[in-house]
């Protein structure tokens, strides 16, 4: 792991980034961008933006067709909540099963060690979440799964959580119990990075805002994002 240059302190830098999905399709181009130890930046922008098609990049699920990612903390310390795990067909497995198989690319072993079983303990109970250990996932409302899927990409204890609209299909207390849960984990030292479409939640909660067009439009601290809108900070 070497020091990046241009960007003291990040744990991932992208340089000169582009992604074309077709010769027709180019979703992003020239993307400069750091996240830094600590950041909770929320990525912004319109729909078809290409901000999906950006936090794969960072996860490393697509390719950019141009540029580079360079990271500076393990591959294995990002936790990744897509979009798509808000849909997760009704499954039979238990959300102590569920919440554990987080764990399962640091675990060798057949069996869960005890340590792993202590810290997915620990969780459910920061979490508010031990009461349903025992239930099927199937059985759970939309907060209450949401919530489970953030224990289960917690489990690994991650450097870097990127969530892609955590809100979504969520009602205003489980989006505020979401929201400060997260306020907290970052406050502990989680770095975060959100894409996000709830803009009173960046205002309360992000410390920095990017926002692209296909590239880059903004991307500094929130107080300076609000100047951009003609908002007091
Ligand atoms: N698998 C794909 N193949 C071809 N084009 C794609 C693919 N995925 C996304 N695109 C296109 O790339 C562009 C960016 O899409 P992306 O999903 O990244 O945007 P987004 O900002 O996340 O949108 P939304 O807010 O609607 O989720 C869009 O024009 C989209 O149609």
């Amino acid at each position: 792991m070497s020091d990046p240059n241009t960007c003291p302190n990040a744990i991932i830098e992208l340089k000169n980034v582009g992604l074309a999905y077709s010769a027709s399709i180019q979703a992003l181009h020239d993307i400069n961008l750091c996240l830094h130890q600590g950041d909770y930046l929320c990525l912004l922008g319109n729909n078809g933006a290409g901000k999906s098609s950006l936090v794969k990049i960072i996860v490393g699920l697509l390719c950019p067709t141009q540029g580079s990612v360079h990271y500076y903390i393990d591959r294995y310390a990002i936790s990744y909540l897509p979009q798509e795990s808000y849909h997760l067909p009704s499954m039979p497995a238990s959300v102590w099963e569920v919440v554990l198989s987080g764990s399962q690319h640091k675990q060798h072993a057949f069996f869960y060690s005890k340590e792993i079983k202590e810290y997915a303990r620990k969780l459910l109970i920061d979490l508010d979440l031990l009461h349903l250990q025992h239930r099927s996932m199937s059985q759970l409302s939309g907060g209450q799964k949401r919530r489970i899927l953030l224990a289960r990409s917690l489990i690994s204890k991650p450097k870097l959580l990127i969530l892609d609209e955590p809100n979504a299909g969520l009602d205003q207390q489980a989006t505020a119990d979401l929201y400060q849960l997260l306020a907290n984990l970052n406050e502990q030292g989680l770095s975060i990075l959100m894409v996000s479409h709830d803009q009173d939640a960046v205002k309360k909660y992000a410390k920095n805002v990017v926002m692209i067009d296909k590239t880059i439009q903004f991307w500094g601290s929130k107080h300076f994002w609000h100047l951009n809108q003609g908002d007091k900070p």
